[in-house]
């Protein structure tokens, strides 16, 4: 497999004495599509930060590849009520940014229309697609994206997974979404991690939806609402959701459980 973007090992951070992360591990790599679930306070946000580099770890290693470019869409972005910002002018704030840039972003985001709108005026939908627009005018070899279609229609939401999945076709880049929507999520994942603190199960996601850790977290109905679901693949993946090789047998990690 090729060198990953980013490589977190035994990541582990606090607050005030209460664990946030235990113990994760993970790799993200380019082209493919992560998500990570979790019920809340499960520490989704924290691990985020953490592979940002806004959160120092507390013990732990975090490897991202050099000079990674990160474009990392928010879970909600804070604009003051009286605040005169235009879309234009908010994404004019990116550094180095060219007019004719935004609105190739927007235009890809299908937001070009509200380009002269007021932020401040635009729907929840809308601003969604504003900010995919300005993770993407970073040209971003991973994306980050935290609840992507939170405040979205569930016809909107199709949408916005369907476009997050021509993107990454697109630029070739990897994906990292934090979801808690279960069911439509799964449509664009190639591949789930189930937190609570520490990574309960991770693999392809009619993997995760049958694993106990996830049953338990998430309940029985979650789960046979994603056993319906089939991902379209041209590939298989192991049971850590690693893409195989047919050339090549299968490498035991030293957490395998499975024979
Ligand atoms: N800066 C902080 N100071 C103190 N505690 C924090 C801080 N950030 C997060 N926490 C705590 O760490 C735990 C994990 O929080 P986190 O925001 O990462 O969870 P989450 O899975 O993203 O939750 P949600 O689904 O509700 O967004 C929670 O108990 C939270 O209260």
């Amino acid at each position: 497999m090729s060198q990953p973007l980013i490589r977190l090992e035994h990541g582990c951070v606090s607050f005030a004495g209460q664990p946030a992360l235990e113990d994760v591990s993970l790799e993200l790599q380019q082209g493919e599509i992560v998500t990570l679930v979790g019920p809340n306070g499960s520490g989704k946000t924290t691990l985020v930060r953490v592979l940002l580099g806004l959160l120092p770890l507390d013990s732990g290693t975090l490897w991202r590849t050099p000079r990674l470019r990160i474009g990392y869409m928010p879970q909600k972005l804070a604009v003051h009520a009286t605040l005169p910002l235009t879309v234009k002018r908010f994404l004019q704030l990116v550094p180095g940014v060219k007019a004719a840039e935004i609105k190739t972003a927007l235009q890809e985001t299908g937001a070009l229309k509200v380009y002269h709108s007021p932020l401040q005026r635009i729907s929840g939908g809308e601003l969604q697609r504003v900010l995919l627009a300005r993770a993407l005018l970073r040209k971003p070899q991973l994306l980050v994206l935290d609840e992507p279609v939170q405040g979205v229609d569930v016809n909107g939401q199709l949408e916005l997974y369907n476009l997050i999945g021509r993107l990454r076709e697109r630029y070739g880049c990897g994906v990292l979404m934090v979801s808690h929507d279960l069911h439509l999520v799964m449509r664009a994942t190639d591949r789930v991690l189930c937190l609570n603190r520490h990574l309960c199960c991770s693999g392809q996601p009619e993997q995760v939806s049958h694993h106990p850790a996830f049953v338990a977290l998430f309940g029985d109905q979650a789960a046979r609402d994603l056993a319906v679901y089939h991902h379209a693949h041209d590939h298989q993946h192991d049971l850590h959701g690693c893409v195989l090789d047919d050339s090549k047998p299968h490498d035991h990690g030293p957490d395998c459980t499975h024979a």
